[in-house]
């Protein structure tokens, strides 16, 4: 991988005076945790210079990778890998020994994919035809990768230490200087509140957090709430707090996120990079007339109770919902939505319920996956040997699904997370120059912790349809028990099933292993399981903030160098538009079909299911009132702003609690 070095930065970027982030080495992070067990140290990495690349705006248009040299050794090699069985090759001590590696604190052991030496050497070549290291470092460097939107990913410069010697200039801006001082704005602000010095309209302490955002704003600080929650310093940091998230325009995510809240001690987040999504902004509209019902309608109400984490091209649509500068938390348009976690979408809510401290140290975890991302070869990097056995999975041994299975209760919502971040990612169908592709692109993500799943859907993955597995796990429980008379501790326990798993999908059951096991001769083909079902072990040392920032950046960074061999632009999202565009239009119609008029369907088939959903409530209401209703018509004539009201129509002030 050397490369010519770029003639100068024609994206933008600006670069510090010399070779820069080639000074960072891997693992190198100051932030491990002091607990046990302690991370192991890292081996020491050869350093690679960012300079040794060609400008993404330099890189050629590739022909579809499927029709490379590169590509077609895979296809021909496939067909290899299907002459063995993976119980033969998990019985190799020196393949077994070759397909694991221990970096940056992270044991990942791939012995049980369906490859070896050759498929790793062939899959490095066609990640260098692919130009995967250029299209890394253009990343790194603020390249306006996200090319269709024209727009840079610059998420890695959200956990950058200010001195980093890395500086992309994006707008005239130095990313690393803006990012710190919204990070110093939220600490400041974060302190404040739990310190009591910032309190409510009405003097009371701020302890109920509501986070109203969708999608990226969403997943991922959920993901991450989910983890602290029951990470030792978290649980301390939280005592007193509330954290809930409010995402489903649905009424009723509303009525179960303000139960029992008490307003005057309830702050609400709105977290929307665009601040226009149509659900955040309805929840939003719904929680400030929550909070007026208590404590009347006056400005100051939202500009004490209401914050904002969004883009900086939506400052005036923040300001015009009532929401104070200082209460302004912004972030970039360089910053993806599901890439976000790591801005203020994150940041603010966490940093109130669990101080702005333990959020630095998911930080420092996020950028010490970064610095071994970028630095570490092929065969010692997690995230791309991740992803280049996530390509060889999907577009040459065709499966098309993949599961996270955490065996960590607290990552429960790590699947729900990757699940966004690669599919909206990865579900493409054209190249990076418009080509349609003609080659299996994007894994339809599922999972659930283990051992759950197991009493799940893990019928299917070992009987059923075969879908590679990534099983992750932890040589310490965040909390664990150790039962009177037991054998073993509950941790212990959990992960017994964690090491059996992978080998009961690699290996299956023979007919003839359920013969010498005395199983009755009709029941043979009902037990019989075909094995050689790839998997992936990670093993981390415990579920810390450190490491959840670790696990967060090498998901965000295996999805990347999928796209990129796939030569995908993995950060826009177009798919997400269409949708969206025709619910405005159901919109109006709705707003006729309410109204008593006739509502004018494009086609068919929706009118008929509009006719029958808007005429089914009318006929509720008749029944209720035993009247004729045109529409909502109880409320006030046809077309009347009261006509529009649900026939229930519920106080706020029923979801809430004033608790004393
Ligand atoms: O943060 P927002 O602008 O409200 O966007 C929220 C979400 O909406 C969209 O539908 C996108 O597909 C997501 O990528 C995004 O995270």
């Amino acid at each position: 991988f050397v490369l010519p070095s770029p003639p100068g930065p024609k994206f933008g970027p600006k670069f510090g005076p010399s070779p820069i982030y080639s000074q960072i080495r891997g693992g190198s992070s100051p932030a491990s945790p002091t607990s046990e067990p302690p991370t192991p140290s890292p081996t020491p990495s050869r350093t690679v210079s960012l300079t040794n690349h060609i400008n993404y705006d330099e890189v050629p248009d590739l022909p579809l990778v499927s029709t490379t040299p590169e590509w077609k050794a895979l296809e021909e090699h496939a067909k290899e890998i299907e002459e063995t069985h993976l119980r033969d090759y998990i019985m190799d001590d020196e393949r077994c020994d070759a397909m694991h590696v221990l970096e940056d604190g992270i044991m990942l052991d791939y012995s049980r994919q369906r490859v070896t030496e050759k498929t790793l050497d062939l899959l490095s070549d066609l990640a260098e035809a692919q130009l995967l290291r250029s299209k890394m470092t253009s990343m790194y460097r603020g390249a306006p990768i996200n090319f269709t939107e024209k727009r840079a990913v610059l998420h890695t410069a959200l956990r950058s230490r200010k001195d980093s010697p890395l500086r992309p200039v994006v707008d005239g801006l130095d990313v690393v200087d803006e990012v710190h001082s919204v990070l110093e704005q939220i600490k400041k602000f974060t302190d404040m509140v739990r310190e009591g010095e910032v309190t409510g309209y009405t003097g009371k302490q701020l302890r109920n957090i509501v986070s109203v955002g969708i999608g990226g704003s969403y997943l991922g600080p959920e993901f991450l709430h989910e983890c602290l929650k029951t990470e030792p310093e978290g649980v301390n940091a939280a005592l007193g707090y509330t954290l809930r998230f409010l995402s489903n325009v649905d009424p009723v995510d509303v009525e179960r996120t303000c139960s029992e809240l008490d307003p005057e001690e309830t702050l609400i987040i709105i977290v929307s990079k665009t601040f226009t999504t149509a659900e955040t902004m309805l929840n939003a509209r719904t929680m400030r007339q929550w909070l007026w019902d208590f404590m009347g309608n006056d400005p100051e109400v939202v500009s004490k109770h209401v914050v904002a984490c969004a883009s900086t091209s939506a400052t005036d649509k923040v300001r015009s919902f009532g929401i104070s500068d200082d209460y302004f938390f912004r972030f970039w348009d360089w910053v993806g939505g599901r890439y976000s976690v790591c801005s203020a979408a994150g940041a603010v809510p966490i940093s109130l319920v669990y101080g702005f401290d333990l959020f630095s140290k998911v930080l420092d975890g996020a950028r010490s996956m970064d610095e071994h991302f970028i630095q570490k070869p092929l065969r010692r990097n997690i995230p791309m040997l991740m992803g280049l056995i996530g390509v060889w999975n999907m577009s040459f041994l065709k499966y098309n699904m993949r599961t996270t299975l955490p065996y960590a209760e607290a990552l429960l919502k790590l699947p729900a997370h990757i699940q966004q971040l690669d599919m909206e990612s990865n579900g493409k169908h054209v190249t990076r120059s418009g080509k349609e592709v003609d080659y299996l692109v994007g894994e339809v993500d599922f999972g659930e912790p283990g051992t759950n799943g197991q009493h799940s859907f893990f019928q299917l993955l070992h009987m059923g349809q075969a879908v590679p597995c990534d099983f992750i796990g932890f040589v310490k429980s965040q909390n664990d028990l150790v039962v009177d008379g037991e054998t073993l501790s509950s941790h212990d326990e959990l992960m017994t099933n964690f090491f059996a798993q992978p080998d009961a999908l690699a290996n299956g059951k023979t007919a003839d292993e359920l013969r010498a096991e005395g199983v009755p001769e009709w029941q043979i083909p009902h037990r019989t399981f075909h094995g050689n079902r790839p998997s992936m072990s990670l093993l981390l040392p415990k579920l810390t903030a450190f490491h959840v920032g670790q696990l967060l950046a090498l998901y965000e960074h295996r999805t990347a160098v999928q796209g990129f061999v796939w030569d995908l632009n993995s950060f826009d999202q177009w798919g997400v538009e269409l949708g969206k565009k025709l619910a405005l239009g159901i919109k109006d119609k709705l707003v006729e079909g309410r109204a008593g008029r006739t509502i004018k369907a494009d086609n068919p088939s929706t009118k008929r299911l509009l006719d029958y959903y808007v005429n089914s409530v009318n006929e509720d209401e008749e029944e209720e009132t035993g009247r004729k209703q045109p529409g909502w018509g109880k409320n006030g004539p046809a077309g009347s702003d009261f006509a529009r009201q649900p026939p229930q129509p519920h106080n706020l002030k029923d979801r809430g609690t004033k608790l004393n």
